[in-house]
């Protein structure tokens, strides 16, 4: 189904079910020409893929499932976190209507107090030191009322303030936000985007319980470098630089 652009602010395809609006996406893009920011969402994934081979649980028809694809030819691959940074905000920034306690999670999830309300799965293209495609997928936990799957944390908006919302309203707000936080990353306003990831952060503020490859420590975060680089402070004053997938938060 295609929605008309007075309804809908990008091209829009909306399926009942794939196996991931990712995979969808992709592959619509390796055959035709896709305008920038055309969304794919889906009431049901078969197999809705997560960070690091993860599986992604939704009930049919009740959450935001679904990609959306940039061809940010202009960014250089070392920065390619900035797409990370604006699709969160905007995700952040559309959750914070609807309640509060909304922070980004470094790398890719969004949270409400110590719960995952959304995650996210950015998948890019490198044309030699530059990207050519990135495909955000995202889902976020709306109208679900109980979880299944071993999940460890997950709530949904339902569960936090006990409405119900209107799935499409939410997509075509953030899709707006992820509009024109695109058009601000493509006038070079890098340092405010980073400035303002920075004061989103989950656990920005004291110290924290971390896991690294040499155990468990507590730290607290000094910043999130261009390169998405998270750096800890230790209580001994250490300064530590993570990339994704080399440090945990330890969950309360
Ligand atoms: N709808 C959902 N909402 C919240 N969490 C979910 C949902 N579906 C699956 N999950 C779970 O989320 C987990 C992955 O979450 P998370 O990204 O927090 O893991 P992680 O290993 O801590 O990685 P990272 O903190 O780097 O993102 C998986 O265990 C997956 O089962
Ligand atoms: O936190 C994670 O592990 C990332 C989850 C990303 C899930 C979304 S749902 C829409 C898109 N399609 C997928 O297969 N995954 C992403």
């Amino acid at each position: 189904m295609m929605l008309s652009p007075e309804i809908f602010p990008v091209p829009l395809i909306h399926i009942s079910e794939t196996n991931s609006t990712n995979n969808y996406l992709q592959s619509l893009c390796s055959k035709q020409k896709v305008e920038e920011l055309t969304v794919v969402v889906a009431d049901f994934q078969t197999s809705g893929r997560g960070q690091r081979g993860n599986s992604w649980e939704s009930d049919s028809g009740k959450n935001l499932l679904f990609s959306t694809v940039i061809f940010p030819e202009f960014l250089e691959a070392r920065r390619q976190f900035l797409i990370s940074q604006i699709i969160s905000l905007a995700i952040k920034e559309e959750l914070e209507t609807y309640t509060t306690d909304i922070s980004i999670k470094w790398p890719n999830d969004i949270y409400w107090k110590e719960k995952k309300i959304c995650g996210m799965l950015i998948e890019n293209d490198l044309m030699g030191r530059n990207i050519s495609q990135s495909i955000a997928g995202i889902g976020i936990n709306i109208n679900q009322e109980t979880f299944h799957s071993s999940a460890p944390n997950p709530v949904s908006l339902r569960q936090i303030t006990g409405k119900e919302f209107d799935l499409f309203e939410i997509l075509k707000n953030i899709m707006l936000r992820i509009q024109s936080y695109y058009n601000f990353l493509k006038k070079g306003n890098t340092e405010s985007i980073a400035c303002q990831y920075e004061m989103s952060l989950f656990r920005k503020k004291g110290m924290h319980r971390f896991k690294d490859a040499n155990g468990e420590f507590l730290a607290r975060i000094i910043c999130v470098e261009p390169e998405g680089r998270l750096i800890l402070e230790d209580e001994m004053l250490n300064k530590k630089g993570y990339m994704f997938k080399e440090v945990e938060y330890l969950l309360k």
